[in-house]
């Protein structure tokens, strides 16, 4: 199999950084601060964005990577500091063997941070470039939504491996999608699902652990012929995709079931596994640019369970831009067969605006 190091490491490397998140989702204090775009960022964003770097650059040495977050604020406040390297020296993965492909715990506090800078390449589309998002969906990770650790191996532009760990979805592919699914999260016993996919090859998921990787499944997208029963994803905040042009949209196509809200990528991983259908993501503001991190792997995933994934003038999301979607507008995901039709209605919705 094509990049069989590549997905091991990417599966593992996000495995062992769910292990923190979930350490910080249960304890009282997230050590949340607000970024210059007003957007949240806890001490677990900074600590998993040090356990995958840390991976990454012990198997891939050589490799550029593109990561959301920097690490400026802990540099300003010993405190927080302190805090995030409490975390990130004590979480490992219970398999020794699996430690040592990830080589092993970080080496201090100030090797965490320069860690966590590594992840400042300007992307682009020559190369071997890593995008992460250590959590995505921070809001609803706070709000006790979903969210996702997201990892995806780009070649020249290409998105060639993806990987989304999302520790508060069921474990079980067919578990119908219930539209509390991004209120009411937890990750209790049989929640958390790692998602993996490499181009050409087919997606899987499999239940995450804290150790070895567990056998995966191939997942596809569910076949609809009936667009009117299909169900649609969007996101939870009404300033990240457009609530009211989703509606309409959904509405012509004859859907009449509500749309199931969550946040993260944990989006395309449901409609990837065939939970739901379709993940419409319209533009709310003319100058907001979507982050590769916030779609790399979701996109592959999608892809590779049998989905077609657009902007929404129909055009590829183009990786290869540097770290935003430059030439690219919205989402639209939806199984190959349906596509075509779901574009067509965007682009009546949008057209009228
Ligand atoms: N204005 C605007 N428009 C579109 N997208 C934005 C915007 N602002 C932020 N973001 C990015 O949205 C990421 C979370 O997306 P979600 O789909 O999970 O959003 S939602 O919270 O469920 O509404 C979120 O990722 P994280 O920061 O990793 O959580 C942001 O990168
Ligand atoms: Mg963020
Ligand atoms: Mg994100
Ligand atoms: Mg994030």
């Amino acid at each position: 199999m094509a990049y069989e190091k590549e997905l091991q490491i990417a599966l593992l490397a996000v495995q062992r950084a769910t292990i923190l998140t979930k350490q910080v989702f249960h304890s009282h204090a997230k050590g949340t601060l607000s970024k210059s775009d007003a957007s949240p960022v806890t001490i677990g964003d900074f600590g998993a964005q040090a356990l995958l770097i840390s991976a990454l650059a012990h198997a891939f040495p050589s490799d550029a990577i593109v990561a959301e977050e920097e690490s400026s604020d802990l540099r300003d406040n010993a405190e927080l500091r302190r805090t995030v390297w409490d975390l990130v020296k004590d979480v490992q993965l219970d398999s020794k063997e699996a430690e040592n492909l990830l080589g092993g715990a970080v080496k201090s506090d100030a090797a965490m941070l320069d860690i966590i800078d590594k992840g400042n390449s300007s992307g682009g589309n020559k190369g071997r470039i890593w995008a992460l998002d250590p959590i995505d969906g921070t809001k609803g990770f706070l709000r006790g939504g979903q969210y996702a650790v997201c990892l995806a191996l780009m070649v020249d532009g290409d998105v060639k491996v993806g990987v989304l760990g999302c520790p508060n979805l069921p474990v079980d592919d067919a578990a119908p999608l219930s539209v509390n699914i991004g209120a009411n999260a937890s990750d209790e016993e049989g929640k958390g699902v790692l998602f993996g996919a490499v181009l050409g090859e087919g997606a899987t998921s499999r239940p995450m652990t804290r150790g070895e990787l567990q056998k995966e499944t191939k997942i596809q997208m569910k076949q609809i012929e009936d667009l009117k029963a299909a169900t649609f994803c969007e996101s939870v905040e009404a300033g990240h995709s457009s609530h009211g042009d989703q509606a309409e949209i959904a509405s012509q196509l004859g859907i009449t079931k509500a749309s199931v809200r969550m946040d993260s990528q944990a989006k395309y991983a449901s409609i990837a596994r065939g939970a739901g259908d379709i993940y419409l993501r319209l533009p709310v503001r003319k100058d907001y640019q979507e982050k590769i991190w916030d779609h790399a792997a979701g996109d592959l995933i999608v892809r590779e369970a049998g989905g077609e994934v657009t902007d929404a003038e129909g055009k590829r999301l183009d990786f290869g831009k540097g770290r935003t979607l430059a030439e690219n507008k919205g989402v639209v995901a939806a199984p190959k067969q349906v596509h075509g039709k779901v574009l067509e209605v965007v682009k009546s919705v949008l057209g009228k605006k």
